[in-house]
């Protein structure tokens, strides 16, 4: 196993707006406090100098040509499994952030979720928190899966404490008719520019993440008004008026296929998509109001980006995890209600697995964690396996328990 150090380890970051730039950073593991972020236009590099426990090794400068994250994709040997995790950027990292700018600090600062994921500088430094403390094989873009919708004519925001707003949710077809395609360049430039700092910043240390949301998890989200614990709305729609259920569908299919490719021609090395909410349907409203428009997608965008990995996530997907890889992507996503052995016998040695911790692991011992990865790694085989959690870190997650699944992570040999 690894022991943790950090020793010589790059901190860098670019522009913040001056009053959020701390004058010091330390590591509450020990780091010695040394001067932390800089403003672009002066870009000095700064060394976090450490010796901790529960935080992770350097990956070894031999192995930066490409990502590891990539090489296990494509199934080529590796050393370990890679790993990163859903929502590592956020509000769990309060105690190991507080020296310097936590994400809460940023909140206060910041309170509109949009501002904070809508401003570059933000952007890159919040995706760049985790990447500085953990050094995961993935750094996913901060940003939301309903980013898109300002520019698609459907005005929403997150409220603290309430999550997702749709103004008007849409519920008819006069209602869907003003729903604009999406234009990224014109909508989301920030998003473009982010990633590009991004992959500059991580150099292929790591594999720079994007992501979008699957058309019928957007959907739901823009028919129901927001979060919604029975999916009534949408399925008042899809099961009284499909067509127009399906046009709205559409839309989303044509514009995250073109958000993929914005993305990937920006800096991500892989997308992600997000159908959190896909298991709310049966198979067989499944396949016709998710699936065929997921497909879609991923036609589109092999058809300009055949090597660009694809990952497919949904929430409690046991019931559908063969349907799931017919969408043709290349990495699915398990979530942890299914045995990881069950789940890679389903899908088959090609498909590439990634997963599939239990979030609520995070909460119990280190000995707790360090056995549940090891047998979720030792189920998924020693190849085309990504290690992840099987949804986002829930807040109030201990952020030393995060530190220390990153270091059992990172010292697996197979
Ligand atoms: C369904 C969904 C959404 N957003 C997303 C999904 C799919 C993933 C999943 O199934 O959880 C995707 C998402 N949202 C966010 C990320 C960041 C990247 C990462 O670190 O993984 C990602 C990948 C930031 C965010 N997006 C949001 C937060 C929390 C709000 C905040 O930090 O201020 C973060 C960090 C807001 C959001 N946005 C959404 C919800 C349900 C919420 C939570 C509302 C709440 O709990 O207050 C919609």
């Amino acid at each position: 196993m690894l022991k943790g150090q950090m020793s010589g380890s790059i901190c860098s970051c670019t522009a913040l707006p001056p009053s959020l730039q701390p004058k010091r950073m330390s590591c509450i593991y020990g780091f010695s406090s040394v001067p932390s972020f800089s403003t672009a236009a002066s870009k000095p590099r700064t060394v976090i100098r450490c010796s901790l426990q529960g935080t992770v090794a350097e990956p070894k400068a031999t192995s930066v040509a490409e990502p590891l994250l990539l090489n296990a994709v494509r199934g080529e040997d590796v050393e370990r499994p890679p790993v990163w995790l859903m929502r590592q950027a956020g509000r769990y990292m309060k105690a190991v952030m507080n020296h310097f700018l936590s994400y809460q600090i940023i909140c206060q600062k910041y309170p509109s979720f949009r501002e904070r994921s809508e401003n570059v500088d933000l952007v890159v430094e919040i995706s760049l928190q985790p990447w500085n403390v953990f050094k995961p094989d993935g750094v996913i873009l901060f940003s939301d899966i309903l980013t898109p919708l300002s520019g698609m004519n459907i005005p929403f925001d997150i409220v603290k404490g309430k999550g997702p707003v749709i103004f008007n949710p849409l519920r008819t077809a006069a209602d869907v008719d003003p729903v604009r395609e999406f234009v990224p360049e014109e909508s989301v430039p920030y998003v473009g520019e982010a990633l590009t700092i991004l992959r500059k910043e991580v150099d292929n240390k790591a594999a720079v993440l994007g992501f979008v949301g699957a058309p019928f998890t957007l959907a739901s989200y823009v028919v129901e008004g927001g979060s919604s614990k029975h999916f009534s709305q949408i399925k008042r729609l899809a099961f009284s008026q499909p067509k127009v259920l399906h046009s709205l569908l559409q839309k989303f299919a044509t514009s995250m296929a073109k958000y993929i490719q914005y993305q990937a021609d920006a800096g991500a090395q892989a997308v992600q998509i997000f159908d959190s909410w896909a298991t709310e349907l049966s198979p067989v409203d499944f396949e016709e109001f998710s699936l065929p428009y997921i497909k879609q997608i991923v036609d589109t965008v092999k058809q300009t980006h055949p090597t660009l990995p694809l990952i497919l996530y949904a929430s409690g997907s046991g019931g559908l995890l063969e349907r799931l890889a017919l969408s043709g992507v290349d990495v699915v996503s398990l979530d942890w209600t299914v045995d990881m052995a069950e789940g890679r016998r389903r899908l088959g040695p090609d498909m590439a697995v990634q997963g599939n911790v239990d979030p609520g692991v995070l909460f119990g011992s280190k000995e707790f964690i360090t056995n549940r990865i090891n047998e979720v790694v030792r189920k998924a085989g020693n190849r085309k396996h990504i290690l992840n959690l099987g949804h986002g870190i829930v807040v109030g997650s201990p952020e030393e328990n995060v530190a220390h699944f990153f270091e059992v992570a990172k010292g697996i040999r197979y």
